[in-house]
C-alpha cells in the first residue's frame, strides 16, 4: 500500500514563537564536538567493530582532534566492556579528551556503567529515556509524571554514584526522541534533571537534544532548540547539545539551525554513519565551517585517509558523491564547468593566491588531500576544449593554442563518446600525438635547407608515393618560405592561421620545444598540427607538415 494517507505529522511546535535563529547568518565557530562512532555508529553495524577495530578508530578519532569521544555502551557487551577498560588500563585516553559513556535510565544499567568506568581519568555519564509521544504511549505505556521519574531516578543515581567514585565525572541527559516530544514537557523534564544535578560554570552538565528519528522540516527543529535553549535553567551552566539523525536527509541542516539556535555542542559520526539513515555527519559540518573561512577546529587534511580506515573498519562504503570526501566530489566532466575551474585556477595564479573563489569547487581539493592531477578535470564525453587543454597543461606542460582548442577538444570528445568510456590523461595526450604529430598520411619532409638572400630562400625535399621529390620556394621567414613551397607544389591553400610555441620541460632529459602550427585550407577550413623538437624550427616545420597532411587528405 503505497498511501500518504496513512502518515501523519508527529512532531510538536513549541508553545511560543521561537525563530531568533532566523537572524543569524553563519555559524561563527566551532560547537565542542563529540563523536559517537564508537556508540551510535557501531550499534549501526551489521557486524560491530571488533577491540582491535575500536582502538584503532579511537586512535583515528583522537588525531583528528575529537576532544569529546563517546567510547560505547558499555553495558551492551563484553566487547564494549572490554574496550573501555582496555582504554583506561592501557593509559590510552590523552590528556586533552574526555571519554563518554552511554546508559539506560536503569539502576542495574547505570551502575554496570559506573564499574565500567572506573578508574578513567575524566569521563561524561549520558543518560537516557524515550520521552516522545509514541515511546510513552506504545513502548513505556506511563504517563508524563512516570516518564519524567525515570529521568529524575536516573539522574540522581548518576549523581549519588559518582559521588562515592573517585573520578572526574560530568553528566548528560538525553530526552530521547525528543523531536517527537511536546517541547513544554521536554523542557519539563530536562529542567528536572538540571535541578538535580545543579552544574555550576566548574561542573556543567549536558543536555543533548536528538533528532532521534527526525521528523520534520529543519526550521522546527531549529525552534524547539531555541525554545529549550530560552527555558532551560540554569543555562549558563549547562552545554546544549544536538544529536541529529539523518532520517529526512537533512540531519546537516538540523545541526547548523540548531546551531544558530543557540546549541553549543554537537554529537555525530564520520562520513554519517549510525542507525537507519546515519547520524549528523561531522565531517561535513566541518567542512561547512571550514569553507566558509571559520576554524572547524578538527583536521580532515588527509581525507583519502580518513575514508580508508573508514571503510575498512566499518565495511561501509562513502558514496562518491558524498560531499567532500566522495571520489567524484571534485570531479568536473562537463566542458562548461571544466572550463571555468581551468579559468579560475589561472586567475588564481596571476591575481589572488590567498583566497579560493574558484568557480565549481567550494574548497581547494588539495586541502583535504586530493590532487588537481586526477581528482578535477576529468575528460570524457561531455566535456570540452577547456577540461581538456587544461589536462594537457596540467599533466604534460603543454598551452594548447586557443584556436586549436577546439579541433582538439572534438577530437577528444568524440573518441569517448564513440568508446562510452572516461578517458585519462595519458589517452587524451594518445589522441593528440596521433592526430598532430608525425601525421603524414600524404608526403614527409625528409630535408630542408635555407639560404637567407633577398628574405628566406628554400628548398624542401619530400618523398611522396616513394618517390623523392626537390621543392624550391621563398618566403618573409623560415616557416612561410616552407610553407609556401607546399602550397605551390601541391597547388594547395597553406596560409598559416596559428602559430605557436614553448619550451617543454619534460622530467629527465633535457628541454625541447613544442610547436602549434595551424593552417588555413582552399575551403577555408583550419587544419592543425604540433611538432616537438629541440630545435624550434625542426619543431615547427614537423607541425606544418602535419597540418598540411591533413589539410590535403581531406581535399583528396
Ligand atoms: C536512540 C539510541 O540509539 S538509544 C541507544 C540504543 N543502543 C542500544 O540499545 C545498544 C545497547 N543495548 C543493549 O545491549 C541492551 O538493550 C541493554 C543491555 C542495554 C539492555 O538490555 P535488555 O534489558 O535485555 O533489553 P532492552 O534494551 O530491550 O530493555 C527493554 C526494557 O528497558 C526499558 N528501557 C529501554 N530504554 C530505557 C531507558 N533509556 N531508560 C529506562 N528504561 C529503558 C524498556 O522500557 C524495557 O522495559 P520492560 O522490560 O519493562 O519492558
Ligand atoms: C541515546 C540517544 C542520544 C540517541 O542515540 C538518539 O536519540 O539518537
Ligand atoms: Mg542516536
Amino acid at each position: 500500500m503505497f498511501d500518504y494517507r496513512q502518515y501523519k505529522r508527529g512532531y510538536f511546535m513549541p508553545p511560543v514563537e521561537c525563530n531568533d535563529w532566523v537572524k543569524k547568518e553563519y555559524i561563527d565557530k566551532a560547537p565542542i564536538w563529540c563523536s559517537v562512532d564508537l556508540r551510535d555508529g557501531n550499534q549501526a553495524l551489521v557486524e560491530p567493530m571488533s577491540l582491535e577495530q575500536k582502538l584503532e578508530f579511537f586512535k583515528l578519532l583522537v588525531k583528528v582532534g575529537f576532544k569529546e569521544i563517546e567510547v560505547g555502551f558499555p553495558a551492551a557487551s563484553e566487547t564494549e566492556y572490554v574496550f573501555l577498560r582496555t582504554l583506561i588500563e592501557k593509559n590510552m585516553i590523552p590528556d586533552d579528551v574526555t571519554i563518554q559513556v552511554l546508559t539506560q535510565a536503569r539502576e542495574h544499567i547505570i551502575k554496570k556503567t559506573f564499574e565500567a568506568v572506573k578508574g578513567a581519568p575524566r569521563a561524561i555519564v549520558h543518560v537516557y529515556n524515550s520521552t516522545s509521544l509514541a515511546q510513552r504511549e506504545q513502548v513505556f505505556r506511563k504517563s508524563k509524571e512516570d516518564i519524567k521519574k525515570i529521568a529524575v531516578e536516573g539522574a540522581k543515581l548518576l549523581k549519588e554514584l559518582a559521588a562515592k567514585e573517585e573520578g572526574n565525572f560530568a553528566f548528560e541527559y538525553s530526552p530521547e526522541s525528543f523531536t517527537g516530544t511536546e517541547p513544554e514537557y521536554a523542557l519539563e523534564v530536562c529542567n528536572a534533571v538540571i535541578d538535580i544535578w545543579e552544574p555550576t560554570a566548574d561542573n556543567k552538565c549536558i543536555i543533548n537534544l536528538p533528532a532521534t528519528v527526525e521528523m520534520s522540516l529543519p526550521h522546527v527543529f531549529a525552534s524547539q532548540v531555541e525554545y529549550m535553549d530560552k527555558n532551560l535553567h540554569n543555562r549558563e551552566n549547562v552545554i546544549i547539545s544536538l544529536h541529529p539523525h539523518n532520517d529526512r536527509g537533512t540531519g546537516v541542516a538540523d545541526a547548523e539551525l540548531g546551531l544558530l539556535a543557540g546549541a553549543d555542542r554537537i554529537e555525530g559520526t564520520l562520513f554519517g554513519n549510525g542507525e537507519r539513515t546515519g547520524n549528523v555527519d561531522v565531517i561535513t559540518l566541518a567542512m561547512n565551517m571550514y569553507a566558509q573561512g571559520v576554524n572547524p577546529e578538527l583536521d580532515l587534511s588527509n581525507m583519502p585517509e580518513l575514508s580508508e580506515t573508514f571503510e575498512r573498519l566499518t565495511q561501509m562504503k562513502i558514496d562518491d558523491r558524498h560531499p567532500y570526501c566522495g571520489k567524484l566530489v571534485f570531479a568536473a566532466f562537463s566542458g562548461s564547468h571544466q572550463d571555468a575551474i581551468s579559468k579560475g585556477m589561472h586567475y588564481r595564479i596571476e591575481n589572488d593566491t590567498e583566497h579560493w573563489t574558484v568557480p565549481y569547487l567550494p574548497i581547494n581539493p588539495e586541502d583535504v588531500g586530493r590532487t588537481y592531477d586526477s581528482d578535477v578535470i576529468r575528460i570524457n564525453s561531455q566535456s570540452g576544449k577547456g577540461g581538456v587543454a587544461y589536462v594537457l597543461e596540467h599533466n604534460y606542460g603543454m598551452i594548447i593554442p586557443k584556436k586549436m582548442r577546439e579541433d582538439l577538444g572534438y577530437a577528444v570528445k568524440d573518441v569517448s563518446d564513440v568508446n562510452h568510456k572516461e578517458l585519462t590523461p595519458g589517452e587524451v595526450l594518445e589522441i593528440f600525438e596521433k592526430r598532430y604529430k608525425k601525421y603524414t598520411p600524404v608526403f614527409k619532409i625528409t630535408e630542408v635547407h635555407f639560404r637567407q638572400i633577398d628574405g628566406i630562400q628554400t628548398t624542401v625535399t619530400i618523398e611522396k608515393d616513394g618517390e623523392k621529390i626537390n621543392i624550391e620556394s621563398k618566403g618573409n621567414g623560415r616557416l612561410d618560405a616552407v610553407s609556401n613551397a607546399l602550397s605551390e607544389y601541391f597547388n594547395h591553400n597553406c596560409d598559416i592561421c596559428c602559430y605557436e610555441e614553448h619550451t617543454l620541460n619534460n622530467k629527465g632529459s633535457e628541454s625541447s620545444a613544442i610547436a602549434y602550427v595551424g593552417i588555413v585550407s582552399d575551403e577555408g577550413k583550419e587544419y592543425y598540427g604540433a611538432g616537438v623538437d629541440h630545435d624550434i624550427i625542426r619543431a615547427s616545420i614537423d607541425a606544418l607538415e602535419s597540418a598540411m597532411n591533413r589539410s590535403l587528405e581531406k581535399a583528396e
